[in-house]
C-alpha cells in the first residue's frame, strides 16, 4: 500500500491548487479524479460557459453594429461549430492542468475515491492508499428534483455542454447564476427561453435593484419570465416536451434545463466509516483552517458549501496546502466576495446589499444612477447601466458596489481592491475620471439618491 503525506480526493479548482502547492511546500502528494482534471470550472462550469457567453455576445454586437453602418445581415451561426472549438479548448487546459500537477510531483489516480478508515482511501479498482493527511475538495453537483410527474426529461448544467444541437425552443427552471447565464446564451443564440421562477425575484440575495433592473433587461432581451410559478408536469411528446405550470400554462419545448441549485457532492465517499460532521445542507463542517471534525482530514471548495465560486475554492485549498505543508496557518476571509453574472447585460457586485447595510449602518447613503451608454447612441439599444454604491454617512465608508451593464464583471474586479482598502467616498471622489467610459460614474457621484436615517 502506498503512503502519501497528502491525499487530494478531486481533481477540481480547489484540489488540485491544494496538491500543487503541498507538493512545492516537499510534502508527497498523490491526487485522485473520477472524471476529468481541471473540475466543474474548466470542464463544465466557468470556462465553456464564459466561451458561450462570449459566442452568444456576437448576436448583440452585430445588431448594434448595424447603427455604426456596419451590415451583417448574413450572419450565420453554427452551434456544432463552436460545441468543436470550446471542447477543444477544454481538453487543451485539462492537458494543461495534468502537465502542471506532473511537473509539481503530483502522483495522479484516476478513479472514484472512498474512506476505508481516516487514513486509507480506496480507489474504484480497489487499490488502497494511506495519507498522512487526507484533503476532500470533492465539489458540488446539481439539485436533482423528482417532485413532479416528467422530472427525468429535464437535463442539468453538465449535459447542457452535451449537447449536439441547439434547442429552439428552451424552458429554464430556477433564477439564479446558472439559470439567468444559460437563458441569456440561448436567448441571444436564436432560442425562444422561457424561465419558471418560484419566488417573486431573481438572483436571491443580490441588492433589490439589481433584481429589477436585470428583471427588465431580461423581458427586453425577449426572454419569458414566470415569477411565482412553478413546473407542474413534463410530457414527453416524442421527443419534445410540454411543460405544464402551477398557473396552468403549458409551454412547448425542446429542452427544459434544471438549474435550481447545487449541492456539496458528498456521494459514496465513506464518510459515515470517519464521523465527519455534516450540517443541515449536507456540507462538510469544517474550521477556519478548513479542517474538518476529524484530525487530519480537511476540506475546501463547494463540498464545505461556504461560497461557492472558483477564486474561493483556489484560496481555500492554497491556504491550506500553506498552513498545512507551509508553516503559515492561513485563514481565508469569505466576506467581500466580488462576483459577476454573465448575463447580457452583466451583472457585478462587490460588498453589502441596501438591505444588509441597513441592518448595520443606519445612516446609509446610497448613490445610484440609471443611464444609457454612450454606444447605445448610435446602435439604438434600449439596454440601459445601473450603478449603486452605498456609503455610510458617519464614517465615509463605501460598504458596496452594484451594477448592470457592459464590462461590469470586469469593472467590479478593481472595485474590489477598493473596497478591501477601506475606500471611503471621498476617495472615490479624489479619483480623476477616465472619460468617455461608463466607469467613470463611478468617481462622479455628487448627491445621494436616497438618504438612510433609521
Ligand atoms: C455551469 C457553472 C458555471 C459556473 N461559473 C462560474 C463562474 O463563472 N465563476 C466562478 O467563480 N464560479 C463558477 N462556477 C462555480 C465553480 O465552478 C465552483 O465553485 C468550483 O468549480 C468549485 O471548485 P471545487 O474544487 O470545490 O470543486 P470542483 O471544481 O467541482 O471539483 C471537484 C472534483 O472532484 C471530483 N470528484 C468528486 N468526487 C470524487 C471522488 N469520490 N473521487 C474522485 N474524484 C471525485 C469531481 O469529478 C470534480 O472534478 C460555476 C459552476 C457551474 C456549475
Ligand atoms: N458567474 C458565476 O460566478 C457563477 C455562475 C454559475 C454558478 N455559480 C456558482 O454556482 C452556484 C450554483 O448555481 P445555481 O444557479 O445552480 O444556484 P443558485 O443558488 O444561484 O440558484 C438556484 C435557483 O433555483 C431556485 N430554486 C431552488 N430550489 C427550487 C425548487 N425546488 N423549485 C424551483 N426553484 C428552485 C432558487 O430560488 C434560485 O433561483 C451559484 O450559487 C454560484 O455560487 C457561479
Amino acid at each position: 500500500m502506498k503512503n502519501f503525506d497528502l491525499i487530494v480526493i478531486g481533481g477540481g479548482s480547489g484540489g488540485v491548487r491544494a496538491a500543487r502547492i503541498a507538493a512545492n511546500h516537499g510534502a508527497s502528494v498523490a491526487l485522485i479524479e473520477e472524471y476529468r482534471l481541471g473540475g466543474t470550472c474548466v470542464i463544465r462550469g466557468c470556462v465553456p460557459k464564459k466561451l458561450m457567453v462570449y459566442a452568444s455576445r456576437f448576436a448583440h454586437d452585430f445588431e448594434e453594429a448595424k447603427g455604426y453602418g456596419w451590415d451583417f445581415d448574413n450572419a450565420r451561426f453554427d452551434w456544432s461549430t463552436l460545441k468543436l472549438k470550446r471542447d477543444q479548448e477544454v481538453a487543451r487546459l485539462e492537458a494543461i492542468y495534468r502537465k502542471n500537477l506532473l511537473a509539481a510531483g503530483v502522483v495522479i489516480y484516476e478513479g472514484h475515491a472512498s474512506f476505508v478508515d481516516s487514513k486509507t482511501i480506496q480507489l474504484s479498482d480497489k487499490e488502497m492508499l494511506t495519507g498522512n493527511t487526507i484533503l476532500i475538495a470533492t465539489g458540488g453537483v446539481p439539485v436533482q428534483n423528482d417532485s413532479y410527474e416528467g422530472a427525468q426529461y429535464t437535463i442539468d448544467s453538465n449535459e447542457f455542454f452535451d449537447l449536439e444541437k441547439q434547442p429552439k425552443k428552451v424552458v429554464i427552471h430556477g433564477a439564479g447564476y446558472i439559470a439567468l447565464e444559460f437563458a441569456c446564451i440561448f436567448r441571444l443564440l436564436g432560442s425562444e427561453v422561457d424561465v419558471v421562477i418560484r419566488g417573486e425575484n431573481i438572483l436571491r440575495g443580490f441588492d433589490k435593484d439589481i433584481q429589477s433592473q436585470l428583471t427588465k433587461e431580461l423581458l427586453m432581451s425577449g426572454i419569458n419570465l414566470h415569477f411565482s410559478n412553478n413546473i407542474k408536469a413534463i410530457k414527453n411528446e416524442g421527443g419534445s416536451f410540454t411543460v405544464a405550470l402551477n398557473d396552468g400554462a403549458l409551454l412547448d419545448s425542446d429542452c427544459v434545463l434544471r438549474a435550481i441549485g447545487r449541492v456539496p457532492n458528498t456521494t459514496a465517499l465513506g464518510l459515515e466509516k470517519i464521523g465527519i460532521a455534516l450540517n443541515n445542507q449536507g456540507a462538510i463542517v469544517v474550521n477556519p483552517f478548513s479542517e474538518t471534525t476529524v484530525t487530519g482530514i480537511y476540506a475546501v471548495g463547494d463540498v464545505t458549501n461556504r461560497v461557492n465560486l472558483t477564486p474561493m475554492a483556489i484560496r481555500e485549498g492554497h491556504a491550506f496546502a500553506d498552513t498545512v505543508f507551509g508553516k503559515t496557518p492561513r485563514v481565508v476571509a469569505h466576506d467581500l466576495v466580488p462576483t459577476a453574472v454573465f448575463t447580457t447585460p452583466e451583472v457585478g457586485v462587490v460588498g453589502l446589499t441596501e438591505e444588509q447595510a441597513l441592518k448595520q449602518f443606519p445612516k446609509l447613503d446610497v448613490y445610484s444612477t440609471v443611464f444609457r451608454p454612450m454606444k447605445a447612441t448610435l446602435s439604438g439599444s434600449d439596454s440601459k447601466v445601473l450603478f449603486k454604491l452605498l456609503v455610510d454617512r458617519v464614517t465615509d465608508r463605501v460598504l458596496g458596489f452594484h451594477s448592470i451593464g457592459h464590462d461590469t464583471g470586469e469593472m467590479i474586479q478593481l472595485l474590489g481592491v477598493a473596497l478591501q482598502m477601506k475606500a471611503t467616498k471621498k476617495d472615490l471622489d479624489a479619483t480623476l475620471a477616465v472619460h468617455p467610459t461608463a466607469a467613470e460614474e463611478w468617481v462622479t457621484f455628487r448627491a445621494p439618491t436616497t438618504q438612510h436615517n433609521l
